[in-house]
């Protein structure tokens, strides 16, 4: 069974690794939008993979790490891409989640990154 978990964040970021010109590279906001999917099975008694509260819980602490931040002033966060920032979010939120099997990253409704540790 599979569960997903929504939770957005607002952060200013800029890419460094872009061209001067890219207008990427400048200052800029957005409103992100991340999904954490757990897998495993359905626990006869709670009838849960996992409770969305423990979920919460779990990931709240690191949520407050990038709302309202500059993503490049996040440690580790330097280069803020939708892809690095999915894998940030993996590398901290897998061992406290054991179940979790992806993690997607909206920059945009429109492109996201997806990350299932590898
Ligand atoms: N593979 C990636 N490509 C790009 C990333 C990224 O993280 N991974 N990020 C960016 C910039 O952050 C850029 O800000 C993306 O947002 P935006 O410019 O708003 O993108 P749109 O093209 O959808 O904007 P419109 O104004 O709607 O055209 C760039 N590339
Ligand atoms: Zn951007």
């Amino acid at each position: 069974m599979k569960i997903t978990q929504a939770f957005t964040f607002e952060a200013a970021h800029w890419l460094p690794h872009v061209p001067e010109s890219h207008r990427c590279r400048r200052m800029h906001g957005h409103s992100y939008r991340v999904e954490l999917r757990l897998e495993g099975a359905v626990d006869p008694h709670t009838g849960f993979v996992a409770d969305f509260f423990d979920v919460e819980a779990a990931f709240g602490p690191l949520l407050a790490r990038l709302d309202h931040y500059c993503l490049n002033e996040v440690e580790g966060l330097e280069n803020p891409t939708a892809e690095n920032i999915a894998i940030w979010i993996w590398d901290r939120t897998k061992p406290l989640m054991p179940q979790l099997a992806a993690v997607t990253v909206y920059e945009t409704p429109q492109s996201w990154a997806d990350y299932e540790g590898r």
